[in-house]
């Protein structure tokens, strides 16, 4: 499609919600209306363009939202999307309703299914990454990330206080379904004394050697990504093992880390990213994610948006200094 004829664009959010959606809608709903283009939002991820529902999107009314965590247009996982009479049913929506180009917020998977629409739906589609696992290839910084880490540390310094009190051993679990990103930002930022991710294979080694000196003269804090295999409960029994005389106690900080106000840095990021999203489907990009790699836009087509199965070097660096 020639891109001065996008005069329509549909916006969904879809997956995990967070923090940031809604500063990345308003973004798309000002850059948009300054550019004379209409602007649709679809409830409940690829859901509500099965079913044709949504609403036109002000950016009066979204720059009041601005500070709000979550999604105000609803997200989902939809199952009805995976299969083709879902997506040709999306489709139907979108013919109905003219829209001429498609900006999505979600993670890899959202990104997956733009690709099989693709397939069926010829207008352009863009991405924009709405994690909090930080885990997708072709940007620094998803958006959430930086609010669940701040939410994750907030709670951490709270365990700390009591973990001192009594001299306790806590395990901490914190998000990050595959990836420890989440782990280890805030492992290293409350100065955890282990910290367990997926991506080493080193740390449940570090943690075991010096919870054997351990003496209960002092709290001692574990931070462990949910998405390490072996888990909070095995730690905990792996300590056990090797210090029988430990007082212990787990906390799962589960969904509180999803949700909460947006950070100023992912504010920032929904807005250049809306804007980016609006910019590149005028130039005729499609089914590409936009991104920030060392502070400049970086375009990634979808099929290489992969799950980052590894952490930069630096980081590494950094887990095997604090970890001993
Ligand atoms: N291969 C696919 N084909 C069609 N739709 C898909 C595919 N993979 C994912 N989706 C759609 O994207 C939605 C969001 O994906 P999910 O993996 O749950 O979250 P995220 O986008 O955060 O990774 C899924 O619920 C599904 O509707
Ligand atoms: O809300 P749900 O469906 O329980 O999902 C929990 C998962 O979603 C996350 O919060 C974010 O993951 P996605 O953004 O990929 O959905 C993970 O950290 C967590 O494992």
């Amino acid at each position: 499609m020639s891109t001065n004829k996008i005069k329509h664009i549909g916006i969904f959010t879809s997956g995990g919600d967070s923090p940031g959606m809604n500063a990345a809608l308003y973004s798309i709903a000002k850059s948009a209306k300054v550019k004379g283009i209409k602007i649709s939002g679809f409830r409940k991820g690829y859901e509500g363009l099965i079913d044709g529902d949504f609403l036109t999107l002000k950016s009066h009314d979204l720059q009041k939202l601005v500070h709000l965590g979550g999604t105000i247009l609803k997200t989902a996982r939809s199952k009805r999307f995976m299969e083709l009479e879902g997506r040709k049913k999306a489709f139907q929506t979108l013919k109905a309703n003219k829209i001429d180009a498609l900006i999505a917020i979600g993670g890899d998977g959202t990104f997956k299914g733009l690709l099989a629409f693709s397939e069926i739906c010829d207008i352009p589609f863009i991405g924009i990454p709405g994690t909090i696992d930080n885990d997708l290839a072709g940007t620094d910084y998803t958006l959430g990330f930086d609010s669940a880490v701040n939410t994750a540390i907030e709670n951490i310094d709270k365990i700390r206080d009591t973990a001192e009190s009594h001299n306790r051993v806590f395990i901490v679990e914190v998000m990050g379904r595959d990836s420890g990103y989440i782990g280890i930002h805030s492992g290293l930022t409350v100065g955890a004394d282990a910290i367990l991710i997926p991506e080493s294979g080193k740390d449940l080694i570090y943690l075991l050697e010096k919870i054997k000196n351990y003496e209960s003269e002092d709290a001692f804090l574990v931070v462990v990504s949910e998405g390490d295999e072996i888990g909070a409960e095995l730690v905990a029994s792996k300590i056990k093992e090797m210090n029988p005389n430990v007082d212990l106690r787990i906390t799962k900080l589960g969904h509180v880390q999803r949700g909460g106000n947006p950070s100023a840095l992912d504010r920032m990021l929904g807005i250049r990213m809306g804007v980016a999203a609006v910019e590149e489907i005028l130039k005729g990009n499609t089914n590409k994610m936009v991104g920030f790699l060392n502070n400049q836009l970086k375009l990634t087509p979808f099929n290489k948006v992969v799950k980052q199965h590894q952490i930069k070097d630096e980081l590494n660096r950094l887990l095997e200094l604090f970890s001993k």
